[in-house]
């Protein structure tokens, strides 16, 4: 099946581009971009797989143009938060599935949208219509769906982190995530502070009390959350750090258990939780990113404080992989009734 990428020059689209050239169902016909119209997928991206590496980009309009001539049922969008509202009820009429990794419609409830967004959504009606595709959350809707919405980079990690403690009622309404991003994830910007001398020997918190993935965390989890993301010193990579407390009855459960015990207990939990799941890895000790590098994985520890009387759940991925692109694929191959791991099946990269 062919697809078109828009936004195939930034960091997620050519993480699309990657992960597509190991699929074997899905290839890439179009591209597109803003500033690199004009250029070949490989005049920028020199690893790029060579089917794709002498794509023209496209811009916008020509690229809408090619998947209506072209019938082209697959679409991918890896723009800058806002432009896909604008194109979707476009590309609703001239494609079958659209994909979307920003964060337009992830969001259902359009005051939600404008509280956490700081702007009005263009087509509200739409957002109903848009699937969340966190596969491991929920595969409901997603196969057949028109529009997927892929979550947040942060929240994919603390989700799936903390959902198992919550599904089981051990933990009660407010939580702290604390998590720790790669500068990918702020995109290709140009801008100063992620120059690799801004970036290099520092280690900083930002987006404090108000980053708009808080909503998505609470949403999925119906928890309180706060949230404080990090910039870390590396290319690729989140480990998200989750703080619960437990509810009574799991203290009440856990009373005559020692450390140990209650150390298998959340490992089995979390197995069993996720025992149909492809891509979660339960760890038995605290996961770093390089575990995930460059994979769909998402890796997963938990453990309980009786001191502090706290849980520690911890929740690694690849921001552009999990993060972004790959879990766009995962969620196509749900679409379109692939195996769903297609394209994913990739071994981590160690050391
Ligand atoms: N980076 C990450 O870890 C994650 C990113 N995402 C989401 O994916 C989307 C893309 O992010 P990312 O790849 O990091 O961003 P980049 O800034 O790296 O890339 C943006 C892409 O969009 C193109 N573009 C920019 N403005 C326009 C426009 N007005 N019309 C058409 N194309 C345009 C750019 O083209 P050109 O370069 O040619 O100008 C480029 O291809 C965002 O919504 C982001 O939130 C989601 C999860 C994680
Ligand atoms: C390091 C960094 O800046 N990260 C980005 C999140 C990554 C991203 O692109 O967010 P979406 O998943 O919502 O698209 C941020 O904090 O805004």
């Amino acid at each position: 099946m062919q697809c078109a990428v828009f936004g195939a020059s930034g960091y997620a689209g050519a993480e699309l581009l990657r992960v597509l050239a190991r699929h074997p169902n899905i290839s890439v016909a179009f591209v597109g971009g803003k500033g690199s119209v004009g250029r070949a997928v490989g005049d920028l991206y020199e690893a790029a797989p060579p089917d794709v590496a002498s794509l023209p980009y496209l811009d916008i309009d020509d690229l809408i143009q090619k998947i209506e001539t072209e019938r082209v049922p697959l679409v991918f969008l890896a723009l800058p938060h806002g432009e896909s509202q604008n194109l979707v009820p476009k590309l609703m009429e001239v494609t079958d599935h659209i994909v979307d990794l920003a964060a337009d419609f992830r969001i259902k409830d359009p005051e939600l949208y404008k509280l956490w967004y700081g702007e009005e959504h263009s087509c509200p009606t739409l957002l109903k219509s848009a699937v969340y595709g966190m596969p491991e959350l929920s595969r409901d809707g997603i196969a057949g769906a028109k529009l997927v919405a892929v979550p947040g980079c942060y929240p994919t990690a603390a989700t799936l982190a903390m959902k198992p403690l919550v599904n089981r009622g051990f933990v009660g309404k407010r939580v702290v995530v604390d998590a720790a991003s790669g500068v990918s994830g702020a995109g290709r910007s140009l801008k100063p502070e992620y120059l690799a001398m801004s970036v290099e020997e520092d280690f900083r918190a930002y987006g404090l009390l108000r980053h708009r993935h808080t909503v998505e965390m609470e949403h999925n989890l119906d928890l309180s959350v706060l949230f404080t993301p990090h910039l870390a010193p590396m290319k690729r990579g989140i480990l998200a750090t989750c703080y619960l407390e437990p509810t009574q009855s799991f203290l009440d459960e856990t009373s005559d258990l020692s450390q140990q015990e209650v150390q298998d207990l959340l490992y089995e939990l979390y197995q069993d939780h996720y025992s149909s799941d492809h891509f979660v890895r339960c760890s038995t000790r605290p996961p770093g990113t390089s575990s995930v590098y460059g994979t769909n994985n998402v890796a997963l520890y938990a453990t309980f404080d009786r001191r502090t009387r706290r849980f520690v759940a911890l929740g690694a991925l690849d921001n552009l992989t999990k993060g972004a692109a790959g879990q766009a694929v995962q969620c196509a191959n749900i679409v379109l009734g692939y195996d769903e791991d297609e394209g994913l099946k990739e071994m981590g990269v160690w050391p």
